[in-house]
């Protein structure tokens, strides 16, 4: 095999409570994940070193040293398997970067599951799963996909079955936001308002609406306790959240750390419709029409 192509899943979380500050400097979570059809891929082909290009959306601020996630993914894999490989990746991205939707961590579970076929080392998923924590919090859901709840810091996965297909749109700002500056604004807003911080649930109504794929009932439960802080640093997005809402989305949530803000629709035409309305109003610098859930890290 010469080369390999992997396709893998953004991110909304539809619930992300954060806990209390660990001893490591991580939060506990109770981290709600989707996957949704916006794709980043991994082409990964034969070569004597490492190395790493990007090309598309915001290519420019990726790094293409060892600070890509999907060089150290590829160094990860190779240490595992105990020998010197090389590869030359060539990343094609459409997750928006430092946007909250995990676009580096896709890369990460890309590289993983393209080099794993391309080196033929055969490696089972649960090898993968275990390199994809030490990677990051979020990469292991980019191997996994579908719908998951995430514990601890957010590595630990449980599978959750939905019932059909939830219709969104992503407002893509200009810019990110560093996911460590957001977490450390949500402490010192807690700290600030001598909030006592409570273990995080996953909430019951949340996971049935879930289940059931009731998209409306899904809307109302969105929550995302990093959004405070994400306003916080960007205080324009509370007008790309009102904007979405005007025009009538079911749920209006920061993805993530942000800037990404996540509108869910009722169908696929509300959907359409919501993108070019929130373009419309000058509140994004793009929106991108998406389905959830869809598989995690694939070969194509
Ligand atoms: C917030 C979330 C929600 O899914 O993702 P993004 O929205 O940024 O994509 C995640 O928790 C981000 O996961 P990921 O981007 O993999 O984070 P990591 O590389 O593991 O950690 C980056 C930094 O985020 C903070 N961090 C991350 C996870 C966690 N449970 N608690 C934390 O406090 C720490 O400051 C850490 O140094
Ligand atoms: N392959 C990659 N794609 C995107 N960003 C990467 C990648 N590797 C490293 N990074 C770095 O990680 C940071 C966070 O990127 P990303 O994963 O896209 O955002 P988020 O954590 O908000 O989902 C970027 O600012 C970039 O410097």
């Amino acid at each position: 095999m010469s080369s390999v192509t992997v396709r893998v899943p953004a991110k909304v979380n539809v619930q992300l409570s954060v806990g209390p500050l660990r001893d490591d400097g991580y939060h506990d979570l109770v981290n709600v994940f989707h996957a949704v059809s916006v794709f980043d891929e991994v082409i990964a082909k034969e070569s004597e070193s490492i190395s790493v290009r990007v090309e598309g959306e915001s290519a420019d601020q990726v790094p293409v040293d060892d600070g890509n996630l999907a060089i150290q993914a590829a160094r990860a894999l190779a240490k595992h398997a105990g020998r010197t490989y090389g590869v030359e990746l060539i990343i094609r991205k459409a997750i928006p970067v430092a946007g909250g939707m995990a676009g580096g961590s896709a890369d990460a579970a890309g590289t993983l599951v393209a080099c794993n076929e391309l080196w033929g080392l055969g490696l089972p998923r649960e090898d993968l799963m275990e390199i994809a924590a030490d990677l990051g919090s979020d990469v292991p859901f980019s191997l996994l996909g579908g719908t998951a709840v995430g514990t601890g810091r957010g590595e630990q996965l449980a599978e959750l079955a939905t019932g059909g297909r939830f219709h969104w749109v992503f407002a893509i700002a200009d810019g990110g936001l560093s996911t460590a500056r957001v977490y450390a604004e949500c402490d010192r807003l807690r700290a600030a308002l001598g909030e006592v911080v409570a273990w995080p649930q996953a909430s019951d109504a949340l996971l049935a609406a879930l289940k059931e794929g009731d998209a409306r009932a899904l809307g109302a439960e969105l929550a995302n306790d990093l959004q405070p802080a994400a306003l916080m640093l960007r205080a324009s997005l509370a007008r790309t959240l009102e904007a979405g809402r005007e025009l009538g989305a079911l749920g209006a949530i920061v993805s993530g750390s942000g800037p990404t803000c996540a509108f869910l629709a009722a169908d696929e035409d509300q959907a359409r419709e919501l993108a070019v309305g929130l373009v419309g109003a000058g509140v994004c610098r793009t929106a991108v029409p998406a389905h959830g859930p869809v598989a995690g890290a694939s070969i194509v």
